[in-house]
């Protein structure tokens, strides 16, 4: 008697010799083989769309928001991190969520003011060689693994940018926000520098070499609002189309 079972696969009907050996389950199940294709870029790819999936997921609902940068090193007895407290509490006061690195510093001072006020403080962490963890302040946290997975969500989920001083870090940040604003790739927001005497020399040297040899628009400057006052600095955003 001839074998005459059929297998379906979608649209796809197989018999005899094309019967297949195994079902699709015992091949996604059955763990066997070289697992080597974890540390390849197309599964890296899929990791990285993973975590633009759960960032988006994560902060779709979370309304207006302003993200705050600066040092991981400020120090709790640092005016700024009063200064940044004072700016999350005051931002918060205002219907405003907090968005940081979720890190020490400033991070955690905004964390803190955000999360005092009773608003939306949120985190995003990232994955470092020496783990700080998120700090304790961060009521809604998402770990990244990608530094520039994160940053699209710096940009996409605020409305503009607070900059306290800081290190390389801030600046990668303050650079790419104004690179983002100086070739129109977003809508222009604001973006303000907290800290006259911290920021003022690096203000004079954009406006005095890089715009004077050329390298920067006569106007570019005209992106950043320099200011030491927490009222001033929240003023660019309460009250502006969100
Ligand atoms: C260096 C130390 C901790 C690092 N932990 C960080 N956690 C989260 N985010 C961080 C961290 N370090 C830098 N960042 C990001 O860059 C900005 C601060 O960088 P800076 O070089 O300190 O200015 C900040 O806005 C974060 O987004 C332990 O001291």
């Amino acid at each position: 008697m001839t074998d005459s079972r059929a297998h379906r696969m979608g649209p796809v009907e197989l018999r005899r010799g094309r019967l297949p050996d195994s079902t699709t389950d015992q091949r996604l199940l059955d763990s066997r083989g070289d697992a080597g294709w974890v540390h390849t870029d197309p599964w890296r790819v899929l990791r990285i769309q993973a975590e633009f999936v759960e960032g988006f997921g994560s902060l779709a609902e979370l309304g207006p928001a302003v993200s705050i940068f600066g040092s991981a090193r400020t120090q709790p007895e640092d005016p700024m991190y009063a200064a940044a407290q004072e700016i999350a509490r005051t931002l918060c006061g205002e219907g405003y969520a907090i968005i940081t690195g979720g890190g020490p510093g400033a991070m955690e001072a905004a964390n803190k003011g955000a999360s005092q006020c009773g608003g939306v403080s949120v985190g995003l962490g990232i994955e470092l060689p020496h783990e700080q963890g998120m700090n304790e302040w961060v009521d809604l946290g998402i770990h990244f693994r990608y530094f520039f997975v994160r940053k699209t969500m710096f940009v996409k989920y605020a409305q503009g940018f607070i900059v306290l001083p800081g290190g390389f870090g801030t600046m990668d940040e303050l650079f790419e926000a104004l690179t983002l604003a100086q070739t129109r790739k977003v809508t222009s927001f604001p973006i303000v520098l907290f800290g006259s005497a911290y920021w003022g020399g690096l203000v004079d040297w954009l406006r005095d070499t890089m715009a004077v040899d050329g390298k920067i628009g006569p106007d570019d400057i005209g992106m950043l609002h320099v200011t030491d006052d927490v009222q001033e600095a929240v003023s660019y955003f309460v009250g502006k189309d969100t």
